[in-house]
C-alpha cells in the first residue's frame, strides 16, 4: 500500500469562524474550542486577529501558552498588527504569525484607492508586493513560522500572483496561502491556479501551499479537495463551515471526503475523526450558530433515514445508504426515524428493540395505526410506540368507539360538545356544554349513552417531546368497588380525553355483560 502524503488542517473556527455575524466568543469558550481542536488533532489553531481588540490578544496569547499545536494569531500587512500579534504569540509553544494584504485588481483599486499606494494600478500593485514583502520580513524578525495571504487570490491576475508569492517567500514565508476570498472560483479554474503556482513560482517548494475557500456558492469544500490534488498541503477550515458571509469551507466535509475516499487519491489528514461531532455541538453551542439538519456529517439528519424503502435497506445492510459509519464521526448511532414514510420494517424493528416482537396480522394490525398517528404527527418517537403498543393490546371486547367530535370553545364563548358515538352497530349523538371542552365532552358522552357520570379521576400528559407530541389521557370510572381505567391516545389532547372516556366505559359495559346484570342495549 502507498504512503500517504499528509494534508496539514489549519482550524480557523476562533478566527475567521468567529467573524460569522452574530458569534463571538469570549476567552474562555475560545480556551474551550481550542482543547476540543487538540483532541481533534488539528495542526494549526488560528486563534484569533489580536490588533482587532484586547479580548482577541488576550484568547491568543492563552491558547499560544496552553495549546500543543500551531497556533496562528492573524494581522494586516503593517507593523502595528504584526507586532501586537507577536505581543500575544510571544508565550506560545508554537507560534506562527500570519499576515495577508488583498493582490486582486477589484481589492487594489477598490480597498487601496487612496493615492498613497499609488495612482494607477501598477504602481499601486508595486506599494502591495513591497507592503507584502516588508510584512514578511518584520514578522521574521519575531517569529520562524510565518504565514502569508494574498486575500483574495482566486480573483488575482495568475502572473502578478506568481509575483507577490516568490516575493514573500523570498522574504522568508514558510506557509503561502491562496484564499478564495469572496468563494468565487470553479473547482477546475481553482486547481488550475494552484498547479500554475507551482509552475511559475521558482522557489515554491520551500513554503507550504495553503488554501482558503469560502462558500459563497456552495464550492468551498469542491475548490480545497480540487487544490489539494493540484499541490496545496494545507487546507484552511472551520468546524460546521462557520466564517465570513456564508462561511469556510467546512472542516468535517473536507477531512470525511479525503478518508472516505480514500481509494481516488494518495492524501490523508491527522484527524481523529471520533471527535468531529463532539466539536461540532461544541463550536454550535457556543457561538450559538444552529447547524442546519441536513448539513453533511454533522447535521441532525446525516444519518437518520425516514423512508421505509431506506430503512428497509438499513436494516438489511447500512452500506446501502450510509458511505460511512456514525461512529466514524462520533455520533453514536443510525437513528431510524419512524414517521408517515416508513414500513413495516422499520416499525418492526424499533418496536424490537423497545421490546414488543409483533408479527403478521398483529403487525398489520398495529402498523395500521401507527400510520393514522403518523398522518398527524410528522416523528413518532419509542414512547409514541409504547403508548401506541399499550392501546393496541388494551382493547375491550366490545369497544365504544369515537365516531365525531365536535368543540367549540374559547375564551369568550361556552364549551359546547358534540360527540358521535358507535357500538354494537348502533349510533349516538349528542350535544353539551360544560365547564371547559374535556367536561363539555364528557357530558356529551353521557348524555349520548343516558349514563350517570362515573368518573373518578382524569388525568392527561404528553408522552413524548415537542409541540406534535401525542397527548395520553386517563380516565377511571369508579362504579361501587369497581374501577374501569381507560387511555386515549391522540395528538388533540381533547380527543384523547372523549377515547379514553369511551374505552374506559367499555370497560365498565364489557363488566356489566359478563355478569349479565344489565345490558349494553339497555337505554344506550
Ligand atoms: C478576509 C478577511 O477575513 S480579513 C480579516 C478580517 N478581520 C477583521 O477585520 C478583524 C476585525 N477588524 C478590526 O478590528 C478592525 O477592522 C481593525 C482593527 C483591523 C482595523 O480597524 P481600523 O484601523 O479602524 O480600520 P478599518 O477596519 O476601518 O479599515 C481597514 C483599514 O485597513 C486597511 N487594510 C485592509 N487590509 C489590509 C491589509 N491586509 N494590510 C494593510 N492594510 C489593510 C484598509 O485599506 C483600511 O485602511 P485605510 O484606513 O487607510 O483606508
Ligand atoms: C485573511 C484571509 C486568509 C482570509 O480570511 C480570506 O482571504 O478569506
Ligand atoms: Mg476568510
Amino acid at each position: 500500500m502507498s504512503q500517504k502524503e499528509k494534508v496539514l488542517i489549519f482550524d480557523t473556527t476562533l478566527r475567521d469562524g468567529e467573524q460569522s455575524p452574530g458569534a463571538s466568543l469570549n476567552v474562555q469558550e475560545k480556551i474551550e474550542i481550542a482543547r476540543q481542536l487538540e483532541k481533534l488533532n488539528v495542526d494549526v489553531i488560528e486563534a484569533g486577529f489580536p490588533a482587532s481588540s484586547p479580548l482577541q490578544l488576550e484568547a491568543v496569547r492563552r491558547v499560544g501558552e496552553e495549546s500543543s499545536r500551531i497556533v496562528a494569531a492573524l494581522a494586516r500587512a503593517v507593523e502595528h498588527d504584526i507586532s501586537t500579534a507577536w505581543k500575544a504569540l510571544q508565550s506560545a509553544r508554537h507560534p506562527r504569525i500570519h499576515t495577508f494584504i488583498s493582490t486582486s485588481d477589484i481589492h487594489i483599486m477598490g480597498k487601496f484607492g487612496h493615492e498613497r499606494y499609488g495612482k494607477t494600478l501598477a504602481e499601486k500593485q508595486k506599494t502591495i508586493l513591497r507592503m507584502a514583502v516588508d510584512a514578511v520580513l518584520y514578522a521574521k524578525t519575531f517569529c520562524h513560522d510565518i504565514e502569508f495571504s494574498a486575500e483574495d487570490a482566486g480573483r488575482t491576475d495568475p502572473g502578478y500572483l506568481a509575483e507577490v508569492i516568490e516575493a514573500v517567500i523570498d522574504a522568508g514565508a514558510t506557509t503561502v496561502n491562496i484564499p478564495d476570498t469572496t468563494g468565487y472560483t470553479w473547482p477546475s479554474e481553482f486547481g488550475k491556479k494552484i498547479a500554475d503556482l507551482k509552475e511559475r513560482v521558482t522557489n515554491i517548494d520551500q513554503a507550504v501551499i495553503s488554501v482558503h475557500c469560502h462558500n459563497d456558492l456552495g464550492l468551498a469544500v469542491a475548490n480545497t479537495l480540487s487544490a489539494i490534488e493540484n499541490g496545496a498541503r494545507q487546507a484552511e477550515c472551520s468546524i460546521n463551515g462557520i466564517g465570513e458571509r456564508a462561511g469556510n469551507a467546512s472542516l468535517e466535509e473536507i477531512v470525511m471526503a479525503l478518508k472516505v475516499r480514500s481509494d481516488l487519491h494518495d492524501y490523508s489528514t491527522g484527524i481523529t475523526t471520533r471527535e468531529i461531532y463532539n466539536t461540532s455541538r461544541m463550536v454550535s453551542s457556543f457561538t450559538g450558530l444552529i447547524v442546519q439538519p441536513n448539513k453533511a456529517i454533522v447535521g441532525d439528519n446525516a444519518f437518520s433515514h425516514e423512508s421505509g424503502i431506506h430503512q428497509d435497506g438499513m436494516l438489511k445492510n447500512r452500506q446501502t445508504y450510509e458511505v460511512m459509519t456514525p461512529q466514524s464521526v462520533g455520533v453514536p448511532e443510525t437513528h431510524i426515524v419512524l414517521g408517515r414514510h416508513s414500513g413495516k420494517h422499520g416499525l418492526q424493528s424499533r418496536l424490537l428493540v423497545l421490546g414488543y416482537k409483533v408479527e403478521g396480522e398483529e403487525l398489520d394490525k398495529v402498523y395500521q395505526r401507527f400510520l393514522s398517528v403518523a398522518d398527524k404527527k410528522k416523528e413518532i418517537y419509542d414512547d409514541d410506540l409504547r403508548v401506541l403498543m399499550g392501546d393496541e393490546f388494551n382493547r375491550p371486547a366490545e369497544p365504544i368507539e369515537l365516531d365525531y367530535l365536535h368543540i367549540n370553545s374559547g375564551t369568550a364563548s361556552i364549551p359546547t360538545a358534540t360527540v358521535r358515538i358507535k357500538t354494537r352497530g348502533r349510533t349516538f349523538e349528542e350535544s353539551s356544554t360544560g365547564d371547559g371542552p374535556v367536561d363539555a365532552c364528557f357530558r356529551a358522552i353521557e348524555r349520548a349513552l343516558k349514563l350517570d357520570s362515573l368518573l373518578n379521576s382524569y388525568s392527561v400528559r404528553s408522552t413524548s417531546a415537542g409541540r406534535q407530541a401525542l397527548g395520553e389521557a386517563t380516565v377511571r370510572l369508579r362504579d361501587g368497588d369497581n374501577f374501569y381505567t381507560g387511555r386515549g391516545v391522540s395528538t388533540d389532547i381533547i380527543e384523547a380525553s372523549a377515547k379514553a372516556y369511551l374505552q374506559a366505559l367499555s370497560f365498565h359495559e364489557d363488566a356489566l355483560q359478563n355478569d349479565n346484570n344489565n345490558s349494553i342495549d339497555n337505554g344506550i
